[in-house]
């Protein structure tokens, strides 16, 4: 079987817990900051961090148009958190000017979870994998509302404030609230790395 790249955007945020993830799901992972180095990539995950400080970075860097090219040729792209912002058609609640790579139908909310409970863990049910995922929520956005083509593999309740997606798949584009790229459960990065080598 032929090694299969993934590239991690490393423009800001949580790189080196995403190369590890990748890595130990089987692929060789390496640091994208360069169009060069995004051109070796097969796949790529788009981190969480501060989605308006990745994005002004990926302009200073001249990255933002060729992420979005090989978006539009079908690259696979996993991003987490301030990265599902990243991946988000349109956004609410963002700084003035604010661009991302967009990708999915879907319009995201930034920091959703409000003050009180911006962060926290829960235990999700997510399509496609076998049994809860734990999921660190750290000032995450959710999916305000997703056109036809967006299929949601997880939501969360919060009770009176409704029931929101929080993890979207899109064609080869994925997006998930939270950051699984902390503590030691690998199936998201795993369900990620085989959709990459299935070609599907
Ligand atoms: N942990 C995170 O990635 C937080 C995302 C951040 N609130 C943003 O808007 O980009």
């Amino acid at each position: 079987m032929s090694a299969l790249h993934v590239g991690v955007l490393a423009l800001q945020g949580d790189v080196r817990e995403h190369l590890r993830m990748l890595e130990e799901s089987g692929a060789e992972a390496t640091s994208v900051r360069r169009v060069g180095e995004l051109e070796s990539v097969d796949a790529l995950v788009v981190p969480g961090g501060e989605s308006t400080t990745i994005d002004k970075l990926s302009r200073a860097f001249d990255l933002r148009d060729p992420v979005r090219d090989r978006i539009a040729e079908g690259m696979p792209v996993l991003g987490t958190c301030a990265g599902m912002i990243m991946l988000a058609d349109r956004i609410v609640g963002g700084i003035e000017g604010q661009q991302t790579f967009g990708g999915i139908d879907m319009t995201v909310r930034r920091n959703a979870f409000g003050r009180q409970v911006d962060s926290f863990e829960t235990d999700l049910e997510v399509a496609g994998l076998d049994g809860p995922l734990h999921a660190v929520f750290i000032r995450g956005p959710w999916v305000d509302s997703c056109g036809p083509d967006v299929e949601v593999l997880a939501t969360v309740d919060r009770g009176a404030d409704g029931v929101h997606p929080v993890v979207v798949r899109q064609g080869r584009l994925v997006a998930a609230s939270f950051h699984p790229e902390l503590g030691s459960d690998h199936r998201l990065h795993r369900m990620f790395v085989d959709m990459v080598r299935s070609g599907v």
